[in-house]
């Protein structure tokens, strides 16, 4: 188990910097998740603590010791990636063995390590097929064992879930979350996912661009987003935004714009005009889609058996107070208490 602290860490691809001076301390036993918007420098941060990018400036410390120079296999971190990539002519225990193998492990230690972590990994039984006889999950698995059985100081997964079934997903997220907290080892994880990234988390990193945005736990994220983007990025559906010119009433000191999170909007006999457009039954949930007289279109969630008027009906939004958010020129979150 280790800590894992980057300083200014920056990525050139040629000229193009695809990561701008990156600060970032992650406690020992910590979970992480890496979000943002496609490009935005994910997985090359990640490559770049597992040792398969090397560092254009600034430095890593992985257990307080400096490894932006040292060999991917010197690190003491495993990764596990989203096209598992396994060796197709090997059986499982193999599969699951072979680094050790290549570390000149006793065959017998081997065998009982890879049977060890099999069972962690409830693929015991599978350990004579080969990876084309597998499901997307139980392949998923042995990626993750092969990691595992490196015993490493710090796991890093790069989508790990996204060529799974929805189902798949749930009960492999699941599993690793059993996993952290079993082994008690630091997890760095990129994904695309809001509730993988809501649930797996203790903090999450939200980057734009090759910079953070926000550091936080989920909870922090959701309820103080420290800007617009990081606002428009946490929560789904998104949250809803205004010129705060456009929504009378509901200004805030300082407030160019304003954000009302879905769930917080009710329909009312008075309160924001719209027009309601559309409604998707989801089975547990309605979504209402209305337009604004401005033009804009916002999302509303309403209870499975809530009543809600026919498209093209009137309607009047209401939100507390509490959970209007106002925004600056410069898109910086503008506190409430200045309202
Ligand atoms: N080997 C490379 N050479 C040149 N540019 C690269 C290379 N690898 C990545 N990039 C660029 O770096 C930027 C960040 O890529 P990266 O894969 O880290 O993003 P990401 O946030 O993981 O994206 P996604 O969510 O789509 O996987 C992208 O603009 C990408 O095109």
């Amino acid at each position: 188990m280790a800590s894992v602290t980057l300083t200014g860490a920056q990525k050139r691809f040629g000229n193009v910097t695809v990561i701008s001076g990156v600060d970032l301390q992650i406690a020992d036993g910590e979970f992480v998740v890496f979000v943002g918007p496609s490009g935005c420098g994910k997985s090359t941060l990640l490559r770049m603590i597992a040792g398969l990018e090397d560092f254009s400036g600034g430095s890593l410390q992985i257990g307080g010791k400096h490894m932006e120079d040292v060999m991917a296999s010197k690190r003491g971190v495993a990764m596990v990636f989203q096209s598992y990539a396994l060796y197709p002519h090997m059986t499982v225990a193999r599969n699951i063995g072979f680094a050790l193998e290549t570390n000149g492990m006793p065959r017998a230690e081997i065998a009982r390590k890879t049977r060890e972590v099999a069972e962690l990994l409830k693929i015991g039984k599978l350990l004579d097929r080969k990876p084309r006889e597998l499901s997307g999950g139980q392949r998923q698995r042995v990626a993750i064992g092969r990691a595992l059985v490196r015993s490493p100081d710090v796991f890093l997964f790069d989508e790990p879930l996204s060529n799974l079934d929805a189902d798949l997903r749930t009960e492999m997220r699941a599993e690793i979350a059993r996993l952290h907290k079993e082994l008690g080892v630091t997890m760095i994880y990129v994904t695309h996912d809001q509730v993988e990234a809501m649930t797996l988390a203790d903090r999450i990193v939200v980057l734009r661009e090759g910079r953070i945005e926000q550091v936080g736990t989920p909870a922090e994220l959701y309820a103080h987003p420290a800007n617009e983007f990081v606002a428009s990025f946490i929560g789904s559906p998104r949250m809803n935004f205004a010129a705060a010119a456009d929504v009378p009433g509901r200004g805030m000191g300082g407030a160019v714009k304003l954000g009302v999170r879905p769930e917080a909007i009710l329909l009312s006999s008075s309160g924001l005009a719209a027009t309601l457009e559309r409604v998707e039954d989801l089975g547990h949930e309605q979504l209402i889609y209305v337009r604004l007289e401005n033009g804009r279109l916002w999302t509303l969630r309403a209870a499975k058996d809530a009543d809600v008027p026919q498209p093209g009906a009137p309607i009047f939004l209401d939100w507390p107070d509490a959970a209007t958010y106002g925004f600056d020129a410069a898109g910086r979150a503008v506190q409430r208490s200045a309202a």
